[in-house]
């Protein structure tokens, strides 16, 4: 039996409007770059992974230039438990000694990033993966960490000391999706493991990117964690420096990663929940946007 024809043309509606929603968003941000942070839920779950596949092939068809940069921590402590190797963190940071290196470069490089390029190419001969090893992309620099105030090592975690983008807008100009693992030589050779928060942002600065989108676990930012009612819909890059030194560590690196590239001139960055499918495509194409939204202090404030 078929629906009323009232009610068709109601639900018909709702799609054109939705639809035409992303029209001005469409206008605004096609030929741009974009640099999504894959990573928690959405790299674990299967229709979440495809989702996820899917809307950087829509940004691709809707003008955008997509480029995904992924993270994959609890892939790497899998790795490292299955080979009985110990993971230790200090400082937030995982103790990378060249035995566990080894171990990040293959998780990052050769599954995680493998396993999103496979999962976008499903839909067209779009993502090349590539790492910060690949044509010079990333040049690390030894990260110092601390506990307690005190100089604590590490081993070979980085932070990025240069980006040299040339590889990755070679693929953009040739219509692919970059898809990028955070793994990159010091000057002297010595591989280390970047955060990939951290590297997303480095990359967007350097691509002139008009957006960091940053995937996470959460509906965004909340500023009285783990109050629910006190999610942030949009702050300012100096809002945001006041209040990183009382957030809690799983949010530190992300919301340092959304003020430097800010501050470094990307326009606005946004920590979205990857455990809603399609949410890019709801940051990007929709009025409200999705999650929550950072902005220089000046556009803040007019
Ligand atoms: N102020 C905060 N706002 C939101 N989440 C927070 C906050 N402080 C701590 N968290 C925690 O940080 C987590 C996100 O960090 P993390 O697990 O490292 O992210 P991911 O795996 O997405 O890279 C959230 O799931 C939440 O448990
Ligand atoms: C130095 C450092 O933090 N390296 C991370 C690299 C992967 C990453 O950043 O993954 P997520 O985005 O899933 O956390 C690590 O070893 O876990």
């Amino acid at each position: 039996m078929s629906a009323p024809l009232s009610r068709d043309l109601s639900q018909a509606q709702q799609k054109a409007a939705t639809l035409i929603e992303a029209l001005p968003w469409l206008a605004r941000f096609s030929g741009s770059t974009i640099v999504v942070k894959y990573g928690g839920n959405a790299m674990v779950d299967p229709a979440l992974q495809r989702a996820f596949a899917a809307d950087m092939v829509f940004l691709r068809y809707a003008g955008l230039k997509p480029v995904v940069v992924h993270g994959g921590g609890p892939q790497i402590s899998a790795m490292l438990g299955r080979l009985g190797i110990v993971s230790e963190f200090k400082g937030g940071l995982r103790v990378t000694t060249p035995e566990a290196m080894d171990v990040v470069r293959m998780v990052l490089v050769g599954q995680v990033g493998r396993e999103l390029v496979g999962l976008i190419n499903q839909h067209g001969p779009y993502a090349v993966g590539l790492s910060g090893e690949d044509a010079g992309l990333f040049t690390a620099v030894r990260r110092p960490a601390y506990v307690d105030g005190q100089p604590v090592d590490v081993g070979q975690v980085g932070d990025v000391d240069e980006v040299n983008p040339s590889a990755v807008t070679d693929l953009i100009d040739a219509g692919r999706i970059p898809v990028i693992s955070t793994v990159a030589p010091d000057a002297d050779g010595v591989l280390h493991n970047l955060n990939a928060d951290t590297a997303a942002a480095a990359l967007a600065i350097a691509l002139d990117a008009r957006k960091l989108v940053v995937l996470t676990d959460v509906p965004g930012l909340y500023a009285d964690w783990p109050d629910t009612s006190s999610l942030v819909s949009q702050i300012t890059t100096d809002e945001l420096a006041e209040l990183l030194p009382s957030l809690e560590s799983g949010m530190v690196p992300k919301m340092e990663a959304c003020l430097r590239a800010v501050r470094g001139g990307v326009p606005a960055a946004h920590v979205v929940d990857g455990r809603v499918a399609h949410s890019t495509l709801l940051e990007v194409f929709t009025s409200e946007g999705f999650g929550t939204m950072v902005v220089p202090t000046e556009v803040g404030e007019s």
